[in-house]
């Protein structure tokens, strides 16, 4: 299993270390514009090799493509990330050139690969990849919801004051700080739904913590996260990889799915080894679905922004 992660930057070192980790792929190939950047990451990364125990090759190249052929997944972490104060939208002008750049020498080398977005507007740049490639719909998926639920689980587990292993919990919709939709009313803590523990005033503190978690790190940290982010990928692809059949909210083209066409955004899907192999429907109450909707309505303002003919 080869995979190539476009971009040796924070969110593409981290991905390679995570499966390097679990060590389920034979190659991993890291791919920046940077002069000997990516080649730099791989030659740090492959000397914990032995320290951690995995077989993984990680290679690094300066733009060389040829590199990367016949990769069976590619990743898409190339572009710039928000300074603090700053949206993920604002990001699209130079990341839908760069993201468009990208797809197109991925495919060029590996025509029968499996591409995962993660550069932001991430939902728009997934749109992006469908609308400039040939790809079938079920090869290209968008990373967010994946993230988003973790950071839910997270503040799930605090608020409860137990273990983030006790509770499960999804956020559905646009991967942005207005439009992620945590579904509190499905959260539960071993089964239990989370109702039982705290109150419903902390419930939706928990959701707008949720919705606000990567401009809170961004914040802190001068630029936007890595650590989960790189952690959520390495799921996906380790999904699709063994073939795991694993659902996580992903961002996917729906053509009528809950009611939303010709868009991008992060509904449960089930992951192998033909990429999405379903999308799971959820019977969502009222306010969900006006939820889902509004979310719907804002990436489709920034999928308008794109330029399609160019
Ligand atoms: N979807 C998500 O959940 C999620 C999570 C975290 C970050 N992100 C996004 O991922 C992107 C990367 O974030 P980061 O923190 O790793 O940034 P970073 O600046 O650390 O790394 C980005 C790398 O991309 C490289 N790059 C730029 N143009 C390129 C090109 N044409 N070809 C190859 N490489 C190129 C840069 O040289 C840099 O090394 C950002 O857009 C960020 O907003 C998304
Ligand atoms: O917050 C960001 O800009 C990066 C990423 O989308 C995240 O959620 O961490």
């Amino acid at each position: 299993m080869k995979i190539t992660i476009v971009g040796a930057g924070a969110v593409g070192a981290s991905c390679a270390e995570y499966i390097a980790i679990k060590n389920f792929a034979s190659e991993v190939v890291l791919i920046d514009i940077k002069e000997d950047y990516a080649e730099g990451k791989a030659m740090d990364l492959m000397q914990t090799a032995s320290l951690l125990g995995f077989d993984t090759r990680i290679v690094g190249s300066t733009n060389d493509y040829s590199k990367t052929a016949n990769s069976d997944i590619a990743v898409i972490t190339s572009g710039i990330p928000r300074k603090p104060g700053m949206t993920r939208e604002e990001l699209i002008g130079i990341n839908a050139d760069i993201v468009k750049s990208v797809s197109s020498s991925i495919l060029e080398h590996s025509p029968n690969a499996t591409i995962i977005v993660v550069s932001n507007p991430m939902d728009t740049m997934t749109y992006l990849v469908h609308k400039s490639t040939n790809l079938p719909k079920n090869k290209i998926i968008g990373m967010g919801g994946a993230l988003d639920s973790a950071r839910f689980k997270y503040r799930l587990s605090e608020a409860l004051e137990c273990p983030a292993s006790d509770v499960d919990g999804m956020v559905i919709g646009g991967h942005s700080d207005t439009g992620m939709v945590p579904l509190a009313r499905l959260a539960t803590r071993n089964s239990v739904p989370v109702s039982k523990f705290i109150s419903e005033e902390r419930l939706d503190q928990v959701s707008e913590d949720t919705k606000v978690g990567g401009a809170t790190l961004t914040k802190m940290l001068g630029t936007s996260a890595w650590y989960a982010p790189g952690a959520a990928v390495s799921s996906l692809v380790q999904a699709i990889a063994c073939d795991q059949k694993k659902m996580f909210p992903c961002s996917a083209l729906l053509e009528g799915e809950y009611g939303l066409n010709d868009l991008c955004i992060g509904v449960p899907v089930i992951l192998g080894e033909n990429g999405i192999e379903e999308i799971v429907e959820l019977e969502l109450n009222d306010a969900e679905k006006a939820k889902l909707k509004e979310s719907a309505e804002g990436v489709t303002k920034t999928n308008d922004l794109l330029d399609l003919k160019k």
